[in-house]
């Protein structure tokens, strides 16, 4: 039956393929003819001043500086990086960091970006004693000052099944390998160097910005991006926005969308650490109980496992995200995503069969320690398990307990909260979000192949959250094409970034500095007035 109707709809398509080619061909050849015209223009334009195209100065204003980087600059642009990949400043716990590394990476800023670290627009401070903060002053003070961030600490990486060693920052095949070349310090060097590029070039702004470079996300930011932020909160800054890791230009992560779109995560998951126990009489394994508290704790887990937490499509951004993606996609997904008032129940479902997809749209439940047991012949008193919830932005943490509690509905499992935040509010991805709209139009200029940007939601948990208190336009964006695999080596193995996308990740941040100076306020329509 499913094969037939499989079958029928094929037949249906293969009938309306040609006029949808053809549509599409005319579509294109329309949209070719208006940017021809358009190439046509900036032709004469460069003509008239005598170069060969259209420069991103041209576009942008008289005193912008291209982003050209000599064989010499891009020599250094990527050792510079291999240099970083090779100090192991890794997050083992709360409790335990390699600390010699930390501060070994200071050092290392401070001799690879030395124009940086001796300019006198910028302030470096040393926080929570090994994260840095750069203050960039800028020319208007009438500019609200906007936060560039990354983090430099990275999580463990055992050399098995590693092509490299992981802290080699080796070479091969065009890509340099090692734990944090995406994860995140591809982002703290990618900043600075664009910023020393920019002052070597004699640049200045005109907005103020901040650099935050955080030494201890991978463990929860509370020594580094916290104290930043409370900092800065005392100096009473407020920001127009802020940039850090969590999303990328996405390729193949979505079936049957071939070309890459960028994803600028507007809103960021909650979460709730979750401890269970269960305490019972403990005794000789020759005549057990008719329950353990192993027995008792593993049929808790599995039903929390075997529950899944509600399907929350169609509140949050990824409807909007999925409607814009909609024209990338041919028949019928086109058809699917453009019109979620009426497919909504069908795509929901499309979405739950992947667990990248699944993360998007509910809370996840992930059961990630177990505890019980010290011996074969003793029957143990305490079983303990830890779940890692992923709280969805349409939920609360208080919610998502009262789920897990009926879930679980026995008391004798004892339910203990390690760590719990909420989900960030949905940050602005409108015509007069700044933060957005600069990182659109700066994608599109750098990234022409990217048709599409899409706001999103970060399945994952980065600093910014800590800066929420001072502003309400969190941004997530790393300006690196990722695919599934790639996704896969963040906090797993063969992690690694290649040269033309590092470069790329320069080129993006020196330009993105420059837009935020010349960013224009859009003028509000009458009937906004
Ligand atoms: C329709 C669109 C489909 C697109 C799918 C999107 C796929 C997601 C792709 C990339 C997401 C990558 C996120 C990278 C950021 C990683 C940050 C991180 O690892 N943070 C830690 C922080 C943490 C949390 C709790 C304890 C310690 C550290 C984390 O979240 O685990
Ligand atoms: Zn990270
Ligand atoms: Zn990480």
């Amino acid at each position: 039956m499913i094969g037939q109707r499989r079958v029928r709809l094929w037949t249906f398509r293969s009938k309306l393929w040609p006029d949808w080619r053809g549509l599409g061909r005319d579509m294109a050849g329309r949209c070719v003819s208006g940017r021809a015209l358009i190439a046509a223009l900036l032709i004469l334009l460069a003509t008239v001043s005598g170069s060969t195209g259209p420069s991103s100065r041209e576009i942008w204003g008289a005193s912008r500086i291209p982003s050209q980087f000599s064989e010499e600059e891009r020599v250094a642009i990527k050792e510079a990086l291999k240099g970083a990949i090779q100090i192991p400043t890794v997050s083992f716990s709360h409790e335990e960091s390699n600390t010699t590394a930390l501060a070994e990476f200071g050092e290392y800023m401070r001799k690879v970006f030395p124009t940086v670290f001796h300019s006198s627009l910028i302030r470096h401070e040393v926080v929570g004693t090994y994260s840095h903060l750069l203050t960039v002053q800028g020319s208007d003070p009438s500019l609200q000052p906007y936060m560039l961030m990354a983090h430099f600490d990275v999580v463990p990486a055992p050399e098995e099944g590693w092509d490299v060693p992981p802290f080699s920052g080796l070479e091969r095949d065009g890509f340099i390998h090692g734990r944090g070349t995406l994860d995140n310090k591809n982002s703290v060097m990618a900043i600075l160097q664009a910023l020393e590029l920019l002052l070597i070039r004699n640049y200045s702004p005109r907005r103020s910005f901040f650099i935050a470079l955080g030494h201890d996300e991978e463990v929860s930011g509370i020594k580094g991006a916290q104290k930043i932020s409370a900092l800065l909160q005392a100096r009473g800054v407020r920001l127009a926005f802020l940039v850090d890791e969590g999303s990328f230009i996405m390729e193949d992560f979505l079936p049957n969308l071939k070309k890459p779109f960028a994803m600028i995560s507007v809103a960021e998951k909650g979460a709730l650490d979750l401890m269970l126990q269960v305490n019972m009489t403990p005794g000789h394994s020759s005549a057990p109980p008719k329950e353990t508290s192993i027995g008792i704790l593993s049929a808790a887990v599995s039903r929390l496992e075997q529950t899944p937490m509600p399907n929350m499509f169609g509140s949050g951004p990824l409807k909007q995200t999925l409607k814009l993606l909609s024209r990338e996609f041919s028949f019928p997904t086109n058809i699917l995503f453009g019109n979620l008032w009426l497919f909504q129940p069908i795509v929901s479902r499309l979405m739950e069969r992947n667990h990248i997809t699944n993360a998007l749209v509910r809370t996840t439940t992930a059961l990630t320690i177990f505890n019980a047991g010290v011996k074969v012949n003793v029957i143990p008193p305490l079983a303990q398990a830890t779940i890692n919830f992923r709280i969805h932005p349409s939920q609360t943490v208080r919610e998502v307990l009262e789920l897990v509690k009926n879930i679980v509905a026995d008391d004798r499992v004892q339910l203990h909260v390690l760590r719990s935040f909420e989900p960030l509010p949905v940050s602005p991805s409108d015509a007069t979000a700044i933060g957005y709209q600069l990182l659109q139009q700066t994608i599109q200029s750098v990234f022409p192949e990217v048709n599409i940007v899409v706001p999103g939601i970060c399945i994952a948990n980065t600093d910014s959250r800590h800066y929420a208190n001072l502003t309400n336009g969190i941004y997530l964006f790393n300006p690196v094409f990722l695919q599934p695999q790639g996704f896969s080596s963040i906090h797993g193995i063969n992690e690694k970034i290649s040269v033309r996308n590092y470069e790329n990740q320069v080129k993006f941040i020196f330009e993105l500095i420059q837009n935020a100076d010349t960013y224009k306020e859009p003028v509000p329509h009458l009937h906004e007035l």
